[in-house]
């Protein structure tokens, strides 16, 4: 019999679409559907098993092997470094990751700019490479608000539509690089299950050709 695939599968806003794209291509899993508080759902017909785990552990949960693979958006990658095959662009969740400020800031490199942020690595990368110097002020959410309070001088955050900065009065100032979710596998995992993983990404992507 074969072994099942365990998926680690973001809840909230990417979650619904990345399961979406998984039972277009027969990875389906019926009861996952029911709003409980289950967490963990598997389909013994086709050996697949679904983690639900918050976004930015998704691949703490696929780089230890605990799922084999996994769907990720490219920030949490960037972010945390993980040490994972990046397989393929899946082209949902598009939005950037941006620099943005109260409307007509300018970034100067007269003084240590205080970044407000939930991305603390992307953004010091960002800044090294324009060789300014930075302060991190660490967030977890709700970032717009830091320069507002002039609690920092920017924030480095996504963006999508752009509205969440339109609505606090503040500007994308500078790109700094665009996101959507990934598929990605264990290292380890990827080897072992060659076959059935790059079956699985085939699938996708004549899944991808179809919608276009
Ligand atoms: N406004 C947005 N538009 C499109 N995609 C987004 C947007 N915000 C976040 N994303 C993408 O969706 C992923 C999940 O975002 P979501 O807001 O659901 O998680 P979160 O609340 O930030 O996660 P956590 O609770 O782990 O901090 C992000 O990693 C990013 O790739
Ligand atoms: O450009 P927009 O379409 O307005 O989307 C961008 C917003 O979406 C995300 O916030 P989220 O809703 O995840 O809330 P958070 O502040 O808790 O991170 C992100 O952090 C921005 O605030």
């Amino acid at each position: 019999m074969a072994e099942y695939l365990n998926i680690a599968l973001p809840k909230g806003r990417l979650g619904e679409k990345a399961y979406d794209i998984l039972e277009g291509i027969g990875f389906g899993c019926p009861s996952i559907r029911e709003q409980n508080r289950k967490l963990i759902f598997e389909n013994e017909e086709n050996h697949v098993r679904y983690f639900w785990v918050k976004p930015s552990d998704v691949a703490v949960y696929v780089e230890r092997g605990a799922a084999d693979v996994g769907i990720v958006g490219k920030d949490i990658l960037l972010e945390q470094g993980s040490d994972v095959y990046e397989l393929l662009d899946l082209g949902i969740g598009k939005c950037r990751m941006a620099v943005a400020g109260i409307k007509g800031t300018r970034l100067t490199t007269d003084k240590t700019l205080r970044v407000a942020t939930k991305f603390p690595n992307i953004a010091r990368e960002y800044f090294r490479r324009q060789s300014m110097e930075i302060e991190i002020i660490k967030l977890h959410g709700s970032i717009e608000i830091a320069p507002i309070l002039h609690m920092s001088d920017v924030i480095v955050d996504i963006v999508e539509t752009g509205t969440t900065l339109k609505e606090n009065n503040l500007e994308p100032l500078e790109d700094i690089v665009p996101i959507s979710a990934r598929l990605i596998a264990n290292k380890a995992s990827y080897q072992f299950n060659y076959e059935r993983v790059r079956k699985m990404c085939e699938k996708i992507e004549e899944l991808r050709e179809k919608a276009k």
